[in-house]
């Protein structure tokens, strides 16, 4: 079976040669679809697997358990869902509803076989054209209005010949689908990166938010990960009467659900019971109160229907007779469960690629708002910035060129160097929050990674810009370290190169590490070696040798190099009018910091060459090493 990993746009089926406008109201109209689902098997390595074998081999397994290098999470799954069906997908806890349901909506990537068709058709990379998933958690921008959230995925989803007054529109249209039209310049809100607390809207009402997300492209079939999960009763009735009217207007709707209140339980016009990996039933809810009578089962008057199905259900895992329901319904479904399709074969128009300057353009106008709506970090950076400035202005002022000053001025370079090093630890909440969303975002296969990526870093050049000019021009001015305009601009690009790649290790911690703390005790330890190899308390060529050559993976040591190059090259220095001079010239003070063998031009190649392989590998990071809990 073909998972679908691409990024083109939703061109829509049947569309042939109309005009704009018409072709955006039948993407509009189109709806329906029949799903089939054919001997779905799903494996995935068993982690393990060699702690098992030892275990074997040591006769410690528990009896019956079986050693095997997979494992079989669903076992040849068929089953048939039809147009504007509302369908519940139920049975126990990791009985594999959810794994189920991914597969269903094409996001599980590993080893899947068996069919999915729609109207008796493989539709291959179409399929998600047709579809939309809403995830169980709610995972929004939280600066972004009601609006907003839904015109970023009408920007990014909806065909390219919509035109904007169409996309407002059909965002209008959701809005009033899921009830919110009344909020649509509310901030969805919640606890900001940072601590700051946003106005939210309810979980009732964010819930509604990420299901509109998936309305906004129209779709024939729409999965919903355990959609009341978190939600009082009332406000879970009150979304799954929303769905429900989807399905009225011929909209599959098919959702994993726990246990459903019985008002809830009544909406749905089919169940999908799975237990432990198989589909042992797929029918209305009378035809499941007869299933389970049959077993022995009877469902007792004023008990909720779904609690007495979900425990008898357990009950009969682990009964004897469970592999002998699984063959019954394996056969029923073999000799008379397969229906016939019923709708026509779909025709879809070839495909058109949303260019990536598109993606970066919309993903850009939301980091610009973001970055404005949650300025915080940013002033606060700015503000350490100018008062690191002051600090070190205050404690170095007006430095000359005697010898006394020397160590100074050594000191200015390496203390800016190590702050600028340091800042980006204040923004790991903004980066690890950023890539939440980014990962949800992701699964939707809504973007690709580079134009996110570059958009949220175009962003993240603007703070750290300021962030260099405000630190290091302040210290400049008040310390007096070397001025002229050429090197001050020097020294300017340098500082700006230090903060930035610091920034994108940070960055790219946060995108590789699965937790915070995590990327705290690595920045920090990284930061610790890279300060005390960078040639300023010890000199790089008194270094011991077994560990020494650490300084050359250093691009702090470079940066040091480069500004102390900027210093003193060609600079006469003060000598005491008697006694012994130890430094006449400033090249006496770059050999005896063992920096003498640089350059301006060639220190300053290798420090850009540094950030850009950061900004390169943190990219990098976020796109293959940050995967997904499911
Ligand atoms: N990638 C994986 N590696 C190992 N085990 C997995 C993997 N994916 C799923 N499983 C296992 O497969 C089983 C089914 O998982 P799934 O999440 O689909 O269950 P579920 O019915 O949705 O459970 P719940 O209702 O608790 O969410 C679980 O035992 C889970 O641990």
């Amino acid at each position: 079976m073909m998972i679908n990993n691409n990024n083109k746009v939703d061109d829509m089926i049947e569309l042939g040669s109309m005009g704009t406008t018409q072709r955006a109201n039948s993407f509009d109209t189109f709806k329906g679809v029949q799903l089939t689902f054919k001997n779905i098997t799903y494996t995935v390595p068993n982690k393990k697997y060699q702690k098992q074998l030892q275990k074997q081999k040591k006769g410690e397994l528990e009896a019956g358990q079986k050693v095997e290098k997979e494992l079989t999470i669903l076992k040849n799954i068929s089953g048939n869902i039809e147009k504007g069906e509302f369908v519940a997908l139920m049975g126990p806890s990791g009985s594999g509803k959810s794994t189920l349901l991914d597969i269903l909506a094409q996001r599980k990537s590993g080893t899947v076989t068996g069919q999915l068709l729609v109207n008796g058709k493989e539709i291959g990379d179409n399929y998600k054209k047709i579809c939309s998933y809403v995830t169980q958690e709610d995972t929004l921008l939280q600066t972004a209005t009601v609006f907003e959230t839904l015109k970023f995925y009408a920007d990014l989803r909806l065909p390219s010949y919509y035109t904007e007054e169409q996309k407002i529109a059909r965002v209008d249209q959701v809005l009033d689908d899921i009830g919110l039209s009344k909020k649509r310049d509310s901030k969805i809100g919640g606890v900001l990166p940072g601590g700051i607390v946003l106005k939210a809207l309810s979980g009732g009402e964010k819930r509604r938010v990420s299901i509109g997300c998936g309305l906004v492209t129209n779709p024939s079939l729409i999965f919903l990960d355990e959609p009341t999960s978190g939600l009082d009763s009332v406000t879970a009735l009150s979304i799954m009467k929303t769905v429900l009217q989807l399905t009225k207007r011929g909209v599959t709707v098919v959702c994993s659900i726990h246990q459903p209140r019985p008002e809830i339980w009544s909406l749905f016009n089919k169940v999908m019971l799975v237990l432990k990996g198989k589909l042992v039933f797929s029918g209305t809810d009378a035809q499941l109160n007869s299933y389970f009578e049959d077993l022995g089962y009877p469902c007792p008057h004023n008990t909720n229907p779904a609690d007495f199905y979900l425990d008898s259900a357990v009950e009969l895992a682990d009964s004897p007779r469970y592999d002998e329901v699984c063959e019954k319904w394996q056969h029923y479904w073999e000799t008379e469960g397969c229906r016939d399709v019923a709708l026509p074969e779909l025709t879809f128009e070839k495909p058109q690629s949303i260019s990536q300057f598109y993606m970066y353009n919309v993903l850009l106008r939301r980091a610009a708002r973001d970055f404005v709506r949650n300025s915080g970090n940013f002033f606060a950076r700015s503000f350490t910035g100018i008062a690191i400035g002051l600090l070190f202005g205050a404690c170095f002022g007006g430095l000359g060129i005697g010898q006394g000053d020397i160590q100074k001025i050594a000191g200015v370079i390496f203390f800016l160097v190590s702050s600028l090093n340091l800042t980006p630890f204040t923004a790991i909440a903004i980066f690890i929050s950023q890539r939440a969303l980014f990962n949800a975002e992701r699964a939707a296969k809504i973007y690709n990674t580079v134009p996110y990526y570059l958009a949220t870093m175009t962003m993240e050049f603007i703070v750290i810009f300021t962030v260099a000019f405000l630190c290091t021009g302040v210290t400049y001015a008040i310390a007096h370290l070397r001025w002229n305009f050429a090197r001050f601009l020097y020294a300017m690009l340098i500082y700006f190169l230090v903060h930035a790649l610091s920034d994108f290790i940070i960055v790219g911690l946060s995108n590789a590490m699965p937790k915070m703390d995590i990327v705290f005790s690595i920045g920090s330890g990284v930061s610790v070696i890279y300060q005390l190899f960078a040639g300023f308390f010890v000199p790089v060529d008194q270094l011991p040798k077994a560990f020494g050559w650490l300084y050359r993976l250093n691009p702090l040591h470079y940066s040091v190099a480069a500004l102390m190059v900027n210093e003193f090259e060609d600079r006469q220095l003060e000598c005491p009018e008697t006694g012994l001079c130890q430094f006449p010239t400033g090249q006496d003070v770059l050999v005896a910091y063992g920096v003498d063998g640089w350059t301006r031009g060639t220190a300053f190649a290798v420090v850009l060459s540094w950030t850009m392989l950061f900004f390169v590998l943190s990219c990098v990071a976020l796109g293959t090493l940050n995967k997904e809990k499911r």
